[in-house]
């Protein structure tokens, strides 16, 4: 791609930079004109969308790899290789194509059947059970899967299928010997079942739905002055209320989770995970989601589309937007990885937001019935778009992407797709709608724990840690088109989430009616301080924001990242020279925008700006004296530059001891000069700026990983203290906190741990509901800890 951005003419980029939404269309028609004449672009697209016929691309299956594969896992699980075993069947299981044979069976069914052998040995009845029926799915007469299965079942306990499953074995079984060896397997079974009646084990995994007290929650889309349209609600809600579900127009998985993670739900991948029937790319956690994500040939959900031809207006009840039910009653599926598939190699290559846009582009076609034009995406979809703000650099890439992905659809999806400057001005200002609209899908970093019965156990000895249970990763990106509607607030009063592919929205304060409701689409008060927030939300969103966390001044922006005054009997802070910039520009903010009082409930930390920076709200910002280097209680006056050096330093020693506590490998020296530098950084610092919270809990994790956990625990407790007076007493980051120091207690065998987890649990019930147990499984570890300590 970079290859063509430089071979575009000098005139033509200067067009690009200086374009507008209304000049697209003859400037994408000149761009396409310009590509169409290059040999390099015809070479490139032929490599991105490969012939399916062919079957010549990267993502295409592969019989002779595939039959390698099966015979490297088959050596390895003789010889006793069990997890490389597993690798080789799986990978082999990805290549091999559905109708391929080997030695008159059906490759793909002897891949199953033979990973399901591997995972009863291992001790995986469960995955075994569903790689059997799998195996019989493709063929229903293989005798050797119909006897596995029946073992498997005997092995859960479920003994009237096992002696169906062994009965028939027996019945296919060709050889008298066979015959017999089945009949007295079954013998054995009934006796044993006549002496214990076995509890049968169900079949199916937990399925996790969205299940919550429906509420009668309307909401409406309105429009504001400054941020465009809004939601807002039309009477008062109750904080932790859940406002909105909706289930996304399109998802695509981050390339880095491809091999973890399922490519439809976006759950963790089990072991047995199940491939595309057309291609080698996407993994599935389940038969239900290969079919959802479609991929097959024989997938055809044409009668089940159901097309959605509303669009959103302002100022018009949002009728479809009600607590506890679905925005779409009837969701539309269509299949999303089908037309990308068979071999093709664009989807594996294009950065994710592009192929997000192809499976968009796709879908609204099939919805409007027509396959040779691009709808007009930004009337259909109804959402903003970024593309005059962006920078040329950005125009340029987005005008390339377009033209790719339009050649690479029409390969691959309809040959009679119309290419002209039209329907590539259409893609840019998608890819644009979907810069400022697209949401990331999170999941909890590890979830190792969750099987675990003696997880605790492994984190009172230092062998496992709290923090990776609580930590989030972006595993997809996904357009959800009502929720594109809410706007940002670095101080929210609603919180996302995700249970499946499913969007939650909950609200985290009382919100009176008439009120906005806003989410943070990254960074928050308390997270970032004011400078960096404004930042990221003009580069990444395009808009200088008003909030009341970057319209007023706060405490926590003021402490986040200050010094402490020299002065040692003052508590003042001191700023420096960007920060005292940024928090000097928040003054005489205009009553419209900065009239946000309602969402004012819970200003704890405005009594503590008088503290620290010797202030009166009530008085205006312009007799504020905000200058760098200076105390703002006290006026006293620091050198800030030797002070940053310091801190610098001091943080050379804390990553030192974060990466010893990572590998679990500590010298003797490490604790001793984290602990002098921590020292040094609360004598430098402002004692609630957050870097000594994040010094506390390196600190913290250290003394848990020799297993001290007295310091552990007053470590945490001193990164608690200062998260509460940044974020609030009620916010999830002191939740996550409170969970680490209750662990900590509980491995002392200290009763206050109960308090902590009495905290915590209601701050994850405010923030995630009933689901809270299902996004954050070590709660439930916890309670049981608790249980068995505090009895
Ligand atoms: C996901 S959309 C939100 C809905 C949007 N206001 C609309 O009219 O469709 C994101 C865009 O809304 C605007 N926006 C969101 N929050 C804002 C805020 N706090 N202040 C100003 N503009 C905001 C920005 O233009 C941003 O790029």
């Amino acid at each position: 791609m970079e290859k063509l951005k430089c071979l575009v003419p000098e005139s033509l980029k200067r067009r690009v930079a200086e374009s507008s939404i209304d000049h697209l269309p003859s400037l994408s028609s000149s761009l396409l004109q310009y590509f169409l004449s290059l040999p390099q672009f015809h070479q490139l697209i032929s490599e991105l969308a490969a012939e399916p016929s062919t079957q010549a691309g990267l993502c295409a299956k592969n019989k002779g790899a595939a039959l390698e594969l099966k015979q490297k896992g088959n050596q390895c699980y003789s010889s006793g290789d069990h997890s490389q075993a597993l690798r080789c069947y799986s990978q082999a299981l990805r290549l091999a194509p559905i109708d391929a044979h080997d030695t008159g069976k059906n490759l793909v069914a002897t891949l199953y059947l033979n990973r399901a052998s591997l995972f009863h040995k291992m001790g995986l009845p469960m995955e075994s059970l569903r790689d059997c029926s799998r195996a019989l799915e493709i063929s229903p007469s293989y005798p050797k899967v119909w006897y596995r299965r029946g073992k498997v079942n005997a092995t859960l306990g479920n003994y009237e299928d096992a002696v169906h499953d062994l009965t028939v074995a027996k019945n296919m079984e060709t050889s008298i010997g066979g015959k017999k060896q089945i009949a007295s397997e079954l013998e054995i079974l009934a006796q044993h079942h006549e002496n214990k009646s076995a509890k049968p084990v169900h079949h199916s995994r937990k399925s996790v739905g969205i299940p919550d007290v429906p509420q009668q929650i309307k909401l409406q889309c309105v429009e504001t002055a400054d941020k465009g349209r809004g939601m807002i609600s039309q009477f008062d809600i109750p904080e932790g209320s859940l406002i909105h579900t909706e289930e996304p127009y399109a998802v695509v998985i981050l390339k880095q989770y491809r091999e973890t993670h399922c490519h439809y739900c976006l759950n963790e991948l089990p072991a047995d995970t199940v491939p595309c029937v057309s291609c080698s790319l996407p993994l599935y956690c389940s038969q239900h989601c290969q079919i959802k994500a479609g991929g097959q040939i024989h997938v055809n959900c044409s009668s089940e589309i159901n097309i959605h031809k509303k669009k959103f207006s302002c100022n018009e009840e949002y009728p479809e937007i009600t607590g506890g039910s679905n925005c779409d009653p009837k969701p539309a599926h269509i299949p999303e990885h089908k037309h990308e598939c068979q071999g093709v190699h664009w989807p594996a290559i294009l950065p994710s937001d592009v192929v997000l846009a192809g499976r968009i582009v796709v879908k609204s076609m099939e919805q409007k019935g027509q396959v040779t034009d691009v709808p007009n995406l930004s009337e259909f979809l109804g959402l903003c778009e970024s593309y005059s703000e962006m920078t040329s650099e950005s125009k340029l890439e987005l005008h390339i992407y377009s033209i790719v992905l339009l050649f690479c659809l029409q390969r691959s999806y309809s040959y009679e797709m119309s290419i002209n400057g039209n329907s590539t001005s259409q893609i840019v200002i998608l890819l644009s709608q979907i810069r400022v609209n697209s949401m990331a899908i999170v999941r909890m970093k590890s979830n190792d724990f969750h099987d675990q019965e003696d997880w605790f156990q492994k984190f009172s000895s230092g062998e496992a840690d709290v923090a990776s249970s609580l930590e989030q990763v972006r595993v997809g990106q996904a357009l959800y088109r009502a929720a594109s509607l809410f706007n940002h607030s670095c101080k929210p009063n609603i919180h996302a989430y995700y249970i499946t592919r499913s969007l939650l929205l909950r609200t985290t304060e009382f919100v009176a009616g008439g009120c906005p409701l806003e989410l943070s689409y990254g960074p928050q008060v308390g997270q970032w301080d004011c400078k960096d927030r404004l930042r990221f939300l003009e580069e990444e969103y395009f808009f200088r924001c008003w909030c009341r966390g970057c319209s007023k001044v706060n405490a926590s922006d003021l402490v986040i990242s200050g010094f402490c005054c020299v002065n040692p009997n003052c508590s003042g802070v001191v700023l420096d020279n960007l920060v005292a910039n940024c928090e000097k520009k928040k003054p005489n903010i205009p009553e419209t925008i900065s009239n946000e009082s309602h969402l004012q409930v819970h200003e704890s930390g405005d009594i503590d700006v008088k503290k620290v920076a010797h202030i009166s709200l009530d008085q205006t910002h312009s007799s504020l004296h905000i200058d760098p280097g200076y105390c703002l209680k006290c006026g006293s006056y620091c050198n800030l530059s030797s002070r940053s050096e310091e801190v610098k330093k001091a943080w050379i020693d804390l990553r030192r001891l974060q990466d010893s506590v990572a590998s679990k490998d500590m010298c003797s020296t490490r604790l001793p000069d984290a602990l002098r530098s921590l020292g040094l950084l609360r004598s430098t610092l402002h004692a609630y700026n957050k870097g000594i919270a994040e010094a506390e809990d390196i600190v913290a994790k250290a003394f848990c990983l020799i297993g001290d956990f007295q310091p552990a625990r007053d470590h945490c407790k001193s990164s608690i203290e200062i998260l509460e007076m940044l974020y609030g007493p009620n916010h999830i980051a002191t939740g996550n906190e409170l969970v680490k120091l209750s662990s900590i207690q509980l491995a002392m065998g200290d009763s206050t741990a109960a308090n902590n987890i009495n905290r915590a649990s209601e701050i994850f019930c405010k923030y995630y509901g009933p689901h809270a147990p299902t996004i954050f499984p070590y709660l439930l570890v916890l309670e049981k800890e608790r249980c068995r300590v505090i009895s």
